[in-house]
């Protein structure tokens, strides 16, 4: 296998959005959980995903795994790599977008980066380097509440110069629009004035094409689907890979009984369970009794149980920003959610356990502590279920015949988990 692109991803639910946009654009992705092992076989494919769950880890540690899953990719003949990020910039001032930039960019020896997490299909726009959420400014969205990293400023130059070592510039949309010679022209003017990284604007599909095509003359970018989407369009236009029409290997149906977990505490994923409320019994866990011990998860696991046989039941741990904030204050922030996130893993193998095999997970920490803890090492990407979310049939020995979705906080409409249901039989 020549891997025509490699890509890590700094959580699985991105993983499979980045998995699903380029299966889109024809090319043969698979995306696994970490760095493969030697015995997982995969099938012949463009693009490996390797899942980090490396966007709230400490930078060094960061830094290391995606250095190795970056040799692994190289490895295997990918010359471009793309470090998928999110396309709500979720950071903090330590990290983990900067450091893990510089280390890669820096063994690839690339003396400037193209940076956009603009993601046109779920109203993810750059301009002036400033990241809008639909129509407001990433720090008037609903990502200043994130129960991890709270973005608090839009202007993504500055936001990325407090945790690289890099200087950080502009390619604005005006040299944008002008194609991706104009983006390389700036792009070399940027460097030769000492700068490292360049926020390129995007806000419509075609600026993503440009900057794809402009990024493959690079050996690392980083950024959200969108550049996933631009690059998968240059290697296709540039006769590097056969466009591939769309697998159906992952959509065979699996039976077996269906759940849904919610985690993510965003305003998109508690209207979709206000949403599941009409449609299927749901629990409301209490987040205090889920830190305090294990009788809150054997509780949900109970209750499960009882209903799950007449079908899809979903436990949320979601809670309002005024919720998590009052808990966080009582247990701090990471504490909270990590016990919160072990509380969901313990209830998704308690599941399987009882017989599901169709399993929808909402946030994308949420989805990293539970794929963990099932040990599924990889997935084949099946229909899509909403933007940036598709259907994933688990691969690998041990992973058993099962279909999973792992949604981001911020995607899918309301009916997300019926929606969700229709397509995973
Ligand atoms: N009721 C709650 N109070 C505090 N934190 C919570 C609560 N429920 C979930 N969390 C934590 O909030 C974080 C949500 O992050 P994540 O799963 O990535 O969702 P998203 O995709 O929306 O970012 C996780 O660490 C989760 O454990
Ligand atoms: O780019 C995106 O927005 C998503 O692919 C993503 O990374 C989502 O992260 P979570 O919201 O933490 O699931």
């Amino acid at each position: 296998m020549t891997l025509k692109l490699g890509c890590i991803a700094d959580d699985y639910t991105g993983a499979s959005d980045l998995a699903n946009t380029l299966t889109r654009a024809g090319l043969r992705t698979v995306q696994t959980i970490g760095v493969p092992a030697a015995d997982l076989a995969l099938p012949e494919v463009d693009a490996v995903v390797v899942s980090l769950k490396s966007r709230s880890i400490e930078a060094s540690l960061a830094v290391a795994r995606s250095r190795e899953a970056d040799t692994w990719l190289r490895g295997r003949g990918a010359r471009h790599v793309l470090f998928k990020i999110c396309s709500t910039f979720d950071s903090t001032d330590d990290g983990n977008i900067g450091p893990v930039m510089d280390a890669l960019a820096g063994d690839a020896g690339d003396g400037i980066v193209l940076v956009t997490p603009a993601f046109p299909e779920t109203r993810r726009t750059v301009y002036q380097g400033n990241l809008f959420v639909g129509a407001v400014p990433l720090n008037e969205s609903p990502l200043k509440d994130h129960p991890l990293n709270p973005m608090h400023d839009a202007n993504l130059v500055r936001v990325l110069a407090r945790q690289s070592q890099r200087k950080i510039g502009l390619v604005d949309l005006a040299t944008v629009v002008h194609g991706p010679e104009a983006i390389g022209h700036r792009l070399a003017e940027l460097a030769g004035q000492g700068i490292g990284a360049a926020i390129v604007d995007a806000v419509f599909d075609a600026d993503l094409t440009a900057i794809g095509a402009a990024a493959l003359n690079n050996r690392v970018s980083v950024g959200a689907s969108g550049i996933g989407l631009g690059l998968a369009r240059a290697l296709v236009e540039g006769g590097h890979v056969q466009s591939h029409g769309l697998a159906h290997h992952a959509d065979a149906p699996v039976g077996g009984l269906a759940a849904c977990l919610a985690g993510s505490c965003s305003q998109a994923t508690l209207q979709q369970i206000a949403h599941a409320e009409t449609i299927m019994p749901v629990l409301h866990l209490d987040a205090a009794g889920l830190i305090a011990g294990p009788d809150e998860t054997r509780r949900a696991l109970a209750w499960a149980r009882e209903r799950i046989g007449k079908g899809p039941v979903l436990i949320a741990s979601s809670a309002t920003p005024d919720q998590v904030s009052a808990l966080q204050a009582r247990h701090g922030r990471d504490a909270a959610g990590h016990a919160i996130e072990q509380a969901m893993a313990d209830l998704a193998e308690g599941l399987i356990g009882a017989g599901v095999r169709r399993l929808i997970v909402a946030g994308g920490e949420t989805s990293g502590a539970v794929v963990d803890r099932l040990k599924i090492p990889g997935f084949l990407v099946g229909p899509e279920i909403a933007a940036g979310v598709p259907v994933l049939r688990a691969i690998g020995a041990g992973a058993g015949d099962m279909l999973l979705a792992l949604k981001s906080g911020n995607f899918g409409g309301p009916q997300f988990f019926a929606d969700a249901l229709g397509l995973m039989r």
